[in-house]
């Protein structure tokens, strides 16, 4: 996620920011904080609607000072104008043409949101490794990790529909298969989408992992957990008792996911939504009998 600090654009000295002395150096200005366009600013010149005191850079839309790129010092020292067609002598400036100096409040409340994210998850990170506070449940942890894992429930699934003795069953346990493969799927394009890292304080010792699994987000055992959870407690008729076990199991595993600190909390939350969703899309592409037959021939 990109840090509130733009890059130095040239090697000049420090400048003031945003007002560009010519030095090019940029700093976002912070939302209280309003830099009186100078006359060397890229800056366009305050329109002359502008209340005189707001032109002393008070005015709050300075401090959402805007630079085009056509603008910026370097640009126009490298086209030599020198005919004042700098700052704001153009037409009004298209959006995109635009790169906005000053982070949004919602930029400012992602990088607080990532912030808290890292450091809940570091401090629930008591498993991740033996000498962690609670290192003595890292084996328990890594037991429910195995639970969770797509592997198991892959040969699990297919060893029930081998078993299965009924149509109606092969094509619960089919399903269930395919949905598995689903989950794979979908998760391996977002992790490969997004690329974030793990957790600086995991230690990879998990077992059969694919290459995307290097990546955190989101988390494949929290979308595993939410799509089967919600699976198992609508196609197996299960007594009370059992439908609370799965619900626990299935947050256990998501929880289990920040202990070993394979995860931040944002990887496990967004794969809880995903793999619940992941569920209505099963629902959605449920094969028949016929269906599987077509798909998958003497194997249906
Ligand atoms: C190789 C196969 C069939 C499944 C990989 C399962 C796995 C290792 C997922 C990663 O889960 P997290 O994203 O929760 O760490």
């Amino acid at each position: 996620m990109p840090s509130p600090k733009a890059k130095n654009r040239s090697g000049g000295g420090g400048g003031s920011p945003v007002t560009g002395n010519g030095g090019g150096r940029y700093e976002f200005m912070s939302l209280n904080r309003a830099a009186a366009p100078s006359s060397s600013s890229p800056l366009p010149p305050p329109h002359h609607h502008h209340h005189p005191a707001q032109r002393q850079g008070s005015d709050p839309l300075s401090a959402t000072a805007r630079l085009r790129a056509s603008e910026s010092p370097t640009r126009r020292r490298g086209s030599g104008s020198s005919t004042g067609s700098g700052a704001g002598q153009g037409p009004g400036m298209p959006e995109e043409d635009c790169m906005r100096l000053n982070p949004s409040i919602l930029g400012i409340a992602l990088s607080s949101l990532l912030a808290i994210d890292l450091w809940l998850s570091k401090r629930l990170g008591v498993c991740a490794c033996e000498d962690s506070p609670w290192g003595s449940v890292r084996p328990l942890m890594k037991l429910v990790e195995v639970s969770g894992h797509g592997i198991p429930w892959l040969a699990g699934t297919a060893y029930c529909v081998y078993k299965s003795d009924s149509s109606a069953g092969r094509e619960v346990m089919l399903n269930l298969f395919m949905a598995l493969l689903l989950d794979l799927v979908l998760v391996g394009i977002v992790k490969a989408l997004v690329r974030r890292r793990r957790p600086t304080h995991n230690r990879m010792d998990m077992f059969a992992t694919f290459s995307v699994d290097r990546y955190s987000f989101p988390s494949g055992h929290a979308t595993r957990a939410a799509m089967c959870g919600r699976f198992l407690l609508a196609h197996l008729v299960l007594a009370a008792p059992l439908r609370v076990l799965v619900l626990l199991w299935a947050c256990t595993v998501g929880l289990s996911r920040v202990l070993l600190g394979r995860h931040n909390v944002t990887d496990v939350l967004f794969g809880f939504w995903m793999g619940y969703c992941q569920y209505n899309l099963v629902e959605m592409l449920w094969l028949s009998p016929q269906a599987l037959q077509a798909l998958l021939g003497p194997l249906a």
